[in-house]
């Protein structure tokens, strides 16, 4: 039977990524097509804990599609994680009757989702939106796509500068302990090698690679590190590698926030749309304590538990081949 839901909210969670926006309008338009009415929580969880909840109509979402960043804001908010904030939470939904959450955020967004539905028996749908790609159940989360353009565009430069002056770089990039973005810009960029969180990759081995680029007159060499990576960051790694090793001339750059930001690709609006479209869809049809996530060009439903535990299997296996294979 289809719930009876008439209110839903809809907040941004964690790290913000490109593509929230698309999703945000996608979301507030599809509800209101429906005859529902929507509201946007300001800054995550947050806002619900601070009764910060303001109504939306078809107009709160104008020309806001090709932005980056969120409208909503976002928040790591660490009073959600205790049992007192979640109750002042779900006083604040119920006082405005507001019998469905849409969440638009990552891992730890979902985990707060789920204890939270569990516990208050809230209707509640996931949306992945982050530029780690670190969810199982959606062959690309929400901005993952401009963050790696972003990161090509400014790798790019760096080898501009590093074959102009034979120089060996570092670059680190966001993941916390996803290689995702690691891998895919390593294969775009053409780096020499790429040290990932999910896969050991000695120093030893890096070194013999790097002495073989310069066997074989290679110009400038670049290693992407991703910021999860066991045995340090860009800078550890720079270090060690320079200690065994000083035929380059080394530099690090670690990118930083410059990767979450910017306006989203073609990809990730559209991307942003049918999630956001589909979380509602799905909502009012009964879904509830369940992600939406795009599967081979199809949107499928993962329940939240699933897509929260499952995501170290994401790696393809035939770029982590291909980047040893096309840097010789
Ligand atoms: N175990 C938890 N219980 C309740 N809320 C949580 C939990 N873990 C995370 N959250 C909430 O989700 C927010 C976003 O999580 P975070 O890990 O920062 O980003 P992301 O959702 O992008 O992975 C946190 O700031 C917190 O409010
Ligand atoms: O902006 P902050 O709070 O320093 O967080 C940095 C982290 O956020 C991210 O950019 C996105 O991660 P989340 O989606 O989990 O928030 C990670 O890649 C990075 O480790
Ligand atoms: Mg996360």
């Amino acid at each position: 039977m289809e719930p009876n839901i008439r209110n839903i909210a809809v907040l941004t969670s964690g790290g913000d990524a490109p593509g929230m926006n698309a999703c945000i309008r996608a979301v507030v338009r599809t509800g209101i097509y429906h005859g529902k009415n929507m509201f946007g929580v300001m800054q995550g969880y947050q806002g619900l804990i601070n009764n910060h909840i303001i109504p939306m109509n078809a107009r709160s979402v104008s020309n806001i599609l090709h932005l980056g960043g969120t409208i909503l804001k976002t928040a790591r908010c660490l009073e959600f994680k205790e049992d007192e904030g979640m109750e002042k939470a779900f006083k604040n939904l119920k006082e405005k009757e507001i019998d469905g959450l849409i969440v638009i955020g990552g891992d730890g967004t979902f985990t707060g989702a789920q204890r939270f539905g569990k516990k208050y028996g809230v209707n509640v749908m996931g949306i992945p939106g982050t530029i780690d790609n670190d969810l199982y159940g959606s062959d690309f989360t929400l901005g993952y796509d401009t963050a790696v353009n972003t990161i090509i565009e400014a790798i790019d430069k760096i080898r501009d500068t590093a074959d102009s002056h034979d120089r060996l770089f570092f670059i680190e990039v966001m993941g916390r302990d996803s290689g995702c973005i690691a891998l895919r810009t390593a294969v775009a960029s053409g780096a020499e090698a790429v040290l990932l969180p999910e896969k050991e990759t000695s120093l030893k081995d890096l070194i013999i690679k790097l002495k073989e680029g310069v066997n074989t007159k290679k110009s400038s060499s670049i290693v992407i590190v991703s910021e999860g990576n066991k045995y340090g960051g860009a800078w550890d790694i720079a270090k060690s590698v320079k200690r065994k090793f000083n035929h380059y001339d080394t530099k690090v750059t670690i990118l930083g926030h410059l990767q979450r930001g910017g306006s989203p690709s073609g990809f990730d609006r559209i991307l942003g749309s049918r999630l956001g479209f589909a979380a509602v869809n799905e909502m009012l049809k009964g879904a509830t304590m369940q992600m939406v996530g795009l599967r081979g060009n199809e949107i499928k439903l993962t329940s939240l538990d699933v897509a929260l535990h499952m995501h170290s299997y994401k790696l393809e296996d035939d770029l982590l081949e291909m980047t040893k294979v096309l840097s010789i």
